[in-house]
């Protein structure tokens, strides 16, 4: 049986475990917290079913329009202490989950850390296990070895998280209560989805972005709706405003920013990017590449430089998505235990940004069209004269969709919209199949149906072919 360890049971790690024991690989995956690794218990899964909560509250939100009499929002009470324990039950119970899952798959789980041993320059590599529970620490000898560890907060070492004020998005569900005035730091996709979350619950948001726009990697015009949205809602947004520090300052926080203003709330929360967990590894006197930046090298079949040593997911920086995370560390044991493999494709992967409306983008970027790297035609379809998005009251939102100039083959969309992750799905698979826009004009939709406003966008770009 070929001996495969995994250092790391997030997304990467399991997904890639659960591969090599259907090969009928003798698997142990070691990892630091628990199973599912900090997708589940710290970033992805919590974000996620925090921002849930937010959404109740936001169907509370406008319901005069509707014929309907409430008390209006401030008579809604947010129990912080109640979401978050949600939140940490939900967490604990995907992660028993997934421990069942390779349990029952035949995988050796240790509670524990794991690092490079010495090198054994042979078709062997020696992998250091430090079990949690006391036990001491011991050698596995594996044919192969995945690194899957993932990646923590970055900190400003001028703006500490001490837990209470100065938060990282792993520290928020420890708050006993709501903050009064939450300071989001850093507008990316994290530093959105949460000041979208806290702003719905009725919090008081500052989002401080060092770029001219939030979201500043996302499609443009996506990124400027939603923060229009987030402005008519009453976030303040400070652009091209970079936090130098953060002090906590009697009851609050004081974040000076780099142009001299400083801006004060009752918290702060940095979302100021993440770093690889790679430095106690032993890489390097592994003789395994690593880059600048503290992320492995790897190819596209998940290969380090080192025969027999793969890594996958976060510690690569190659696109840090849970499905993208997963899809390299089954490759990895596909290709390592000989299995039918085809390299890692990024070109397909749908990525939705879960603020309120959501933002989820597939296939080509406008950045790409725009620069004539690729060519390409499209439409932008605002929802507002969607029959459903009326009845619905939405007034924000659009159906972006590109096609090849000549063929009309579908290369990308942007949708802007409530649940934009499940109305991606139709616009992914015409990439991924290479439907051509008559075919998804021709297809049948629901009527009344956001996506509906799908098919009316390729009946659109069907007109200008013809033109
Ligand atoms: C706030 C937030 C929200 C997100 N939301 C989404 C989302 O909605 N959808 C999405 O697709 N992606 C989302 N992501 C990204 C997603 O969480 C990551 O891409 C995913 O977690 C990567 O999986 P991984 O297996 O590489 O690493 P991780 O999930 O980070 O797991 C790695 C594990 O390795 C363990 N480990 C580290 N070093 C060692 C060691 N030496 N020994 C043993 N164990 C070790 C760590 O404890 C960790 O549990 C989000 C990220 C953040 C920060
Ligand atoms: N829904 C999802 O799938 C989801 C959610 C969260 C994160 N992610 C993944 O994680 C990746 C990283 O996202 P992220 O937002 O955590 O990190 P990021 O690095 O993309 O964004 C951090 C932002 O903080 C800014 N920043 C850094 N220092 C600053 C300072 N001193 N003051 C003000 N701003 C500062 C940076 O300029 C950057 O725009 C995403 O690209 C995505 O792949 C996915």
């Amino acid at each position: 049986m070929t001996q495969i360890v995994i250092i790391g049971g997030g997304p990467a790690g399991y997904e890639a475990a659960l591969v090599a024991a259907q090969l009928d690989a003798d698997v142990t995956v070691v990892e630091a917290a628990g199973a599912g690794g900090a997708c589940v218990l710290d970033d992805c899964v919590p974000s996620k079913t925090f921002i849930a909560s937010s959404e109740v509250v936001t169907g509370y939100r406008d319901t005069e329009e509707f014929g309907i009499h409430s008390d209006g929002l401030e008579a809604i009470t947010v129990d912080a202490t109640a979401v978050h324990a949600r939140v940490k039950r939900l967490a604990t119970a995907q992660s028993r989950d997934i421990q069942a899952k390779l349990v029952k798959a035949g995988v050796t789980l240790v509670h524990g850390t794991a690092r490079f041993g010495d090198d054994m320059l042979g078709h062997t590599h020696r992998v250091k296990v430090r079990p949690h529970d006391g036990d001491s620490e011991y050698f596995i000898d594996a044919a192969t070895v995945l690194i899957a560890t993932g990646a923590t907060p970055r900190q400003l070492p001028t703006a500490l998280p001490d837990g209470e004020r100065i938060l990282t998005w792993r520290q928020v569900y420890d708050l006993p209560a709501l903050p009064s005035h939450l300071i989001v730091i850093g507008s990316g996709v994290t530093g959105a989805e949460f000041a979208s979350a806290y702003l719905a619950m009725g919090v008081q948001v500052t989002l401080v972005s060092s770029r001219d726009r939030v979201m500043p990697h996302e499609d443009a015009d996506a990124a400027t709706a939603i923060e229009r949205v987030f402005r008519n809602r009453g976030m303040t947004i400070l652009n091209n405003s970079r936090a130098e520090s953060v002090v906590r300052d009697g009851e609050g926080v004081s974040v000076a920013l780099a142009d001299g203003r400083v801006v004060t709330g009752s918290h702060a929360l940095m979302a100021v990017g993440s770093v690889p967990n790679t430095a106690d590894l032993g890489l390097v006197e592994y003789g395994i590449a690593v880059s600048t930046g503290g992320y492995v090298t790897v190819d596209r079949v998940s290969r380090t430089n080192v025969p027999g040593i793969y890594a996958a997911g976060d510690c690569t920086g190659v696109l840090p998505l849970a499905s993208v995370a997963a899809m390299q560390g089954r490759i990895a044991m596909w290709h390592a235990l000989g299995d039918a493999v085809a390299p890692l494709r990024l070109r397909t992967v749908a990525a939705n940004v879960f603020t309120d409306p959501e933002l989820a983008t597939v296939g080509v970027s406008q950045t790409d069209v725009d620069s004539g790297k690729i060519p390409a035609r499209e439409v932008m379809l605002p929802l507002a004269g969607n029959a459903r998005s009326k009845m619905a009251g939405l007034d924000d939102g659009f159906i972006k969709l590109y096609c090849r100039p000549a063929s009309g083959i579908v290369v990308g969309g942007v949708v802007v919209a409530p649940r934009a992750s499940e109305l991606i799905m139709p616009i992914t698979i015409a990439v991924e199949n290479h439907l051509t826009v008559n075919q998804l004009a021709h297809t049948i939709t629901i009527y009344p149906s956001l996506s509906g406003s799908i098919a009316e966008a390729a009946r659109q770009l069907m007109q200008h072919e013809t033109e």
